[in-house]
């Protein structure tokens, strides 16, 4: 039995089960009192694709930590081949090779594939690295998963998909036997991503056990052979993926029917909000612009990379470009002066919300407040006027915490992202730069204790 989507065929469901190699069982979490996995169970198998599912805060990213050694659990257990594996730490969970490829890359941008590949592990004789070596060892992991790419080549220089593919290699060469992958195509385009999906595919037929977390349905469904939606901590459906249909997932998803309506968008007004003209910045950005009438939502096309966060960088005054012309509501803005660029209604929303979107040590309500109070030059507020104030916005913005105000960066990469959206889109822009506004990559989070 196969299942065709529109992303391809999913395998057959009906072959011979392998024993678990990872087994989780009333798996629980909390922090602070508040309950964030409850009695999760579930198997994860050797040679299966295991996609894991759930709306933004359901616990996705917990399971994932909790099996990657980085939160020790409060009640259940990991079994890890056929043992129990209490205490474990990242550096155990590794050693059994359960590996995380994280959205953000972790390779050392200026080394080479082959030795971002052997990193750690450089044959050596009499303190002598061996480069020929290293270069011999480097293809043959790519080679063991039918990646085509030069180990010569500069980590930086290759793709983004590109890059995930060296990283998933290097897993795979020390020892990963469960590969977590976290939305491993996202910002990618439709090739890149189809060659991601095919790396998935060799995995588990290499026997590799591929955790897959994806917001992407369709993607899920023709790539998974067995799916686990959680939902509010909870597992609340466990199956082969063939079983499923695009509907029943997200009624496991959201807990009840869904309808899907496109809201009528009203015409654009002919009135331009903003226009950019003749922007240059080195070699990155040249001769960029765009006019966006009001009403207008205009895409910008291209590779995840520096050129994306570049025109951040210079439409929010961060920035100054060699040459170019900015128009806001149809009066000229400055470049290179934030106060402008904000005083001219520009909101422009960084695609990098740790390093530049949210402010770590602020509440959450603080951080959905602190554009607005920012500039309406309030400075001190009362707690309780803060929360009063921000209700509206997490209602409207669908905001869901634990507990009742924590720290932003406690909260899911999902929610984070609409506290960064809800802080900016609700201080009456005239015009909106948003970079990469969908992303929720699950590790997209600041260090916070555990307990
Ligand atoms: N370190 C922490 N401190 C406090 N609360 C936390 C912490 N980590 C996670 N949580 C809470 O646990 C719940 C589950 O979060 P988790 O990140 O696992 O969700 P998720 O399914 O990965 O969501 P997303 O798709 O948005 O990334 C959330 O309500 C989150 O706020």
């Amino acid at each position: 039995m196969t299942a065709t989507t529109a992303l391809g065929t999913a395998r057959a469901v009906d072959r011979p089960t392998a024993e678990p190699v990872v087994r989780i069982r009333d798996l629980t979490k909390r922090f602070g009192g508040a309950v964030a996995l409850r009695g999760v169970s579930l198997d994860i198998r050797p040679g299966e694709i295991h996609a894991l599912m759930g709306m933004n805060g359901a616990g996705k990213s917990t399971l994932v930590q909790l099996l990657s050694g980085a939160y020790q659990a409060d009640g259940g257990t990991i079994e890890i081949e056929g043992s129990e594996r209490p205490g474990l730490t990242p550096r155990r969970a590794r050693r059994l090779g359960v590996c995380t490829v994280p959205q953000r890359r972790e390779l050392v941008m200026a080394l080479s594939v082959a030795e971002n590949i052997l990193l750690g592990d450089l044959p050596a004789s009499r303190s002598l690295v061996s480069w020929k070596s290293v270069e011999r060892q480097a293809r043959q992991a790519l080679r063991h998963l039918n990646i085509d790419i030069d180990v010569q080549r500069t980590a930086g220089e290759l793709t983004v998909a590109e890059q995930t593919m060296v990283e998933v290699a290097r897993e795979v060469r020390r020892g990963g036997k469960v590969l977590i992958l976290d939305e491993p195509t996202a910002c990618l385009g439709a090739a890149a991503a189809d060659r991601i999906r095919g790396l998935v595919r060799t995995l588990r037929d290499e026997g590799v056990a591929v955790v897959y977390i994806s917001h992407y349905i369709d993607e899920v469904l023709s790539v998974a052979d067995h799916l686990t939606v959680l939902r509010d901590g909870s597992v609340v459906h466990s199956g082969p993926a063939a079983a499923t249909d695009a509907a029943g997932l997200v009624r496991h998803m959201v807990g009840r029917e869904v309808v899907s309506r496109r809201p009528e968008r009203p015409a654009p007004s002919p009135e331009v909000a903003l226009t950019v003209r003749g922007l240059s910045h080195g070699r990155d950005i040249r001769e960029f612009g765009v006019q966006v009438r009001k009403g207008e939502i205009v895409g910008v096309l291209g590779p995840a990379g520096d050129a994306q966060s570049r025109l951040f960088d210079l439409l929010s005054g961060r920035r100054r470009p060699d040459a170019g012309e900015l128009e806001v509501g149809g009066a000229a803005v400055p470049f290179g002066r934030i106060p402008r660029s904000l005083a001219s209604g520009l909101r422009c929303v960084t695609g990098d919300r740790r390093a530049l979107g949210l402010i770590p040590g602020l509440s959450l309500d603080e951080n959905l407040m602190l554009a607005t109070d920012r500039l309406s030059g309030r400075r001190l507020r009362r707690r309780s006027d803060t929360t009063r104030r921000a209700a509206p916005r997490r209602e409207s913005y669908g905001v869901v915490a634990l507990t009742r105000d924590p720290a932003v960066g406690s909260l899911s990469g999902g929610n984070q992202q609409k506290v960064l959206l809800a802080k900016w889109l609700e201080t009456s822009p005239v015009a909106c730069f948003l970079e990469d506004p969908t992303t929720a990559s699950t590790w997209r989070r600041w260090p916070t204790s555990t307990r």
